[in-house]
């Protein structure tokens, strides 16, 4: 059995099974496997490529196998994932996938499932991508059951995509959204500011956006992670959110700066190189305590005195009340903005989250307001385009706190620190996008407190 195939296999149970986030778990399991660099490049292939297209194999396995998936044991469909994802979106010889993929049925489910495992395959090798996304399109019963099946998103997601969409004059890119999605993205690095390195064209190509940001050809993008972790990989639009608080106003020294919701850490070592650089003391939180170590340990690149709270961000309004001059709120949300390097969330998240998360994103809003001292900033950031986890926590929160908050124009701040100007309708907010700006999908809100 081809050890690729089973580190994606039992990557993709894990995602299924155990809520696993695949791409924590599968740096790990090739290391554990030690693959080659071959056989890690076709794990990672072979484990985002099902689980990105996964809406759409699950539709031809069940137009194959004459059953929904429902009725298809989870491991079963799971080895049939993989195979379709083999026969229908690579060059991998099709005797090499089905044969490989009824080998998984028969090491990890059970024997009796192999003779239906290999007719499915083997169904589904005798048409093209072309004549099964026909197929597909054909059983369809509306456009927009057609759209989510082909594009390989629920239909949920399609809808809040529209709205959000719609909303900055950009309805009629819905399906190069959709493509983008399904897109792996350039591998993006970012050189900290203010800690020695160099620019961003001393290490790559400088990004269109960020000032700080790059890429580089294949194989060099992660050999840079050397630099004590002051180079790292982040993408562009994150460095843009964080850029956009730390940037939004000339610093004054002493200022005192939060990261309410920092792990793993990402935002928070960019704004505690920032906050290095201008005189500004950084603290950071996080409520779950193995993600607040990731963030220590992200903030060590660049300073080790930088205190890190484990606490529920909602009750920091109430223990340290006007305190802080800027506040970043990366809230925890769908993450439907970053389909792109996480594309299970799609499939793990529902409309019933969208109400949790959109109540949760509200009060820690009220604490990050509490908490606030008056001519504060306040960065409110999602890595989701769901317009009630963008426009309507901020909304809300605008109407509760009346006079004392007032949003900032985001486009303004951000042309005043992007390389070159950004494509955005008029502010106050900013909502970024994968096929427009080549960035995750994040929402950038700036308030101000009076
Ligand atoms: C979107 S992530 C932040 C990403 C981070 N800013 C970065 O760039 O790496 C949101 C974080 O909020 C944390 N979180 C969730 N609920 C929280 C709460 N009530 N208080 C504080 N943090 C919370 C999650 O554990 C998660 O680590």
């Amino acid at each position: 059995m081809s050890p690729a195939r089973i580190v994606a296999f039992e990557v993709l149970e894990a995602v299924e099974m155990d809520d696993a986030y695949a791409n924590l778990l599968l740096p790990v399991r090739i290391g554990r496997a030690a693959l080659s660099d071959v056989d890690a490049r076709l794990a990672t292939e072979l484990t985002y490529g099902t689980l990105r297209m996964r809406g759409f194999y699950d539709r031809v396995i069940e137009i194959a196998a004459n059953r929904p998936t429902s009725k298809i044991d989870p491991r079963v469909l799971d080895a049939l994932r993989l195979g379709a994802h083999q026969l229908l979106s690579t060059r991998i010889p099709t005797h090499a996938a089905v044969n490989e993929s009824v080998e998984l049925v028969r090491r990890y489910a059970t024997r009796s499932a192999i003779g239906f495992a290999n007719g499915v395959l083997r169904a589904i090798s005798r048409r093209s991508t072309d004549e099964w996304r026909d197929d597909v399109s054909a059983e369809a019963r509306t456009d927009d059951e057609r759209l989510a099946e082909l594009s390989s998103h629920p239909e949920w997601v399609i809808r809040a995509f529209r709205g959000a969409l719609e909303r900055d004059g950009l309805g009629d890119t819905l399906d190069e959204l959709l493509e983008a999605d399904n897109v792996a993205p350039v591998v993006n690095l970012i050189a900290l500011p203010g800690v020695g390195l160099g620019e961003p064209d001393d290490y790559g190509t400088p990004n269109r956006y960020s000032p700080l940001g790059f890429t580089r050809d294949g194989e060099g993008a992660l050999e840079l992670d050397v630099h004590g972790g002051r180079i790292r990989v982040q993408d562009e639009g994150s460095q843009l959110a964080a850029l956009a608080l730390s940037r939004a106003r000339p610093v004054v020294a002493g200022e005192r700066w939060l990261d309410l919701c920092a792990g793993p850490g990402g935002k928070a070592v960019l704004l505690a190189a920032e906050a290095l650089a201008s005189g500004a003391v950084l603290d950071a939180n996080e409520v779950i305590p193995v993600r607040a170590d990731l963030v220590r340990s992200a903030l060590s690149a660049v300073s080790t005195g930088i205190p890190v709270s484990v606490v529920d961000g909602r009750a920091i309004g109430d223990e340290r009340p006007g305190y802080y001059d800027r506040i970043l709120l990366d809230a925890p949300c769908t993450g439907l903005g970053a389909l792109r390097r996480r594309p299970e969330a799609r499939w793990r998240k529902s409309p019933r989250d969208v109400a949790e998360l959109t109540r949760l994103q509200g009060e820690l809003l009220d604490s990050a307001v509490a908490a606030l001292r008056p001519g504060g900033i306040l960065a409110y950031v999602t890595c989701s385009p769901h317009t009630a986890e963008t426009h309507g926590v901020v909304k809300g929160a605008l109407s509760r706190w009346g006079d004392t908050l007032t949003p900032l124009d985001v486009p303004t701040v951000l042309d005043g620190l992007t390389r070159h100007p950004l494509d955005l309708p008029a502010g106050p907010h900013a909502q970024l996008w994968p096929h427009r700006d080549g960035t995750d999908a994040m929402f950038i809100a700036l308030l101000e407190k009076h």
